[in-house]
């Protein structure tokens, strides 16, 4: 674990998000075409505890950039929670020569990593550790987007435009939960683009009857006999909320949890693109000596930010875009 950068290992964690693939390409070609090594760490954190590792090459990601999941398995790993795992990963990395680490995940990914990299300073040795942002949630502060979000919007998009088709057939109420884990970008963006009746997300308190009550109502007055009710997993069970639609306003809802679903498929142009200036940049950064970073989208520009201060950043949630939402879809159809 010395100054100048000759192995580097690279891992997927947390929940995997389409474009993670791309990610992995992109670091493993950009550390080969400058003469670094690189070992594939499996199965996220776990992979450097239980020595689950494989030696690679740029043929050995060659037919992956348009595939979703990621080659490298994911996990979230209890271990690594406590100091006695990561010193067993500790050991790994020495054991490897490892001299850095690029981690493509979520904000938990980030904090293991930087749990990792104190412990080893303690230790008066260096271990550089360089995230990059890879989840449906896009929910790491520092970052205004995420690797894997543009897709799972545009499979949410397409289930529920489906969904649309037999609501409108029958003259139903939907009510549709995604996922987001606490945040509500993808109910949000979801929502707009499907013309959604109501969208409920964490980050807006919900009043029922001014949320959810009173947009049926309006929308039936415009002529509407379908609606289409999002919920973000953040806030609240679709189960619920259909069952208080039924109790107040007397209609039927069908429930309908979109559920992994949103975690599949081939990465749009918007995540294989992003995957790879991240993947690359994550690279560079280590090359160039600068450790311990997250890889972050600011105002369209890839930069890297030091990993503790990105780590405590907090995302502003954009409220216009609900306002947009109100804007276009209250008191009328979709
Ligand atoms: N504070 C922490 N200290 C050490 N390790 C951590 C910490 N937080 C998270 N981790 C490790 O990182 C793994 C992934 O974190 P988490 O499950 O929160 O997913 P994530 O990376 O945020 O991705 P996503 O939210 O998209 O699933 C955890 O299972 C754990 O092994
Ligand atoms: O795959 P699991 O463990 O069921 O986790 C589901 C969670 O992971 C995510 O898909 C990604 O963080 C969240 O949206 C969701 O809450
Ligand atoms: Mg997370």
């Amino acid at each position: 674990m010395g100054n100048q950068v000759k192995r580097i290992g690279v891992l997927t964690s947390g929940g995997d998000a389409p474009g993670m693939n791309a990610a992995v390409r992109a670091v493993v070609r950009t550390a080969v075409n400058r003469g670094i090594e690189c070992i594939g760490i499996r199965r996220g954190w776990n992979g450097l505890i239980n020595h689950d590792f494989v030696p690679m090459d740029s043929n050995s990601v060659s037919h992956i950039i348009d595939k979703g999941g990621t080659m490298l398995y994911t996990a979230r790993s209890e271990a690594f929670m406590t100091p006695e795992g990561r010193e067993k990963a500790i050991a790994t990395c020495k054991l490897l020569g490892l001299d850095g680490i690029v981690a493509i995940g979520g904000d938990g990914t980030f904090r293991g990593a930087l749990a990792l990299s104190r412990q080893v300073a303690q230790q008066g040795e260096t271990l550089q550790m360089v995230g990059v942002p890879a989840t449906i949630d896009n929910d790491v502060g520092c970052s205004n987007y995420t690797i894997g979000f543009d897709t799972a919007c545009n499979t949410a998009i397409e289930c529920v435009d489906k969904l649309r088709d037999t609501m409108q057939s029958h003259e139903r109420c939907s009510v549709v939960e995604v996922m987001g884990r606490r945040a509500g970008y993808l109910a949000l963006y979801v929502g707009i683009s499907v013309g959604a009746t109501a969208v409920l997300i964490p980050e807006r308190p919900v009043d029922f009857d001014r949320d959810v009550v009173e947009k049926i109502r309006q929308a039936r007055l415009s002529g509407t006999t379908h609606y289409m009710v999002v919920v973000a997993e953040g806030a609240g069970s679709a189960v619920d909320i259909g069952k208080r639609i039924h109790e107040e306003l007397g209609i039927d809802p069908r429930v309908t949890v979109l559920g992994h679903i949103q975690r599949g498929g081939s990465p749009s142009a918007r995540d294989r693109e992003t995957a790879s200036r991240m993947g690359y940049e994550a690279v560079q950064s280590l090359a160039e000596g600068r450790g311990n970073r997250i890889i972050c989208t600011q105002d369209g520009k890839v930069v890297d930010l030091d990993m503790e201060e990105a780590l405590a950043m907090t995302k502003v949630f954009d409220m216009e875009r609900y306002r947009v939402l109100e804007a276009t879809t209250t008191g009328a159809g979709d």
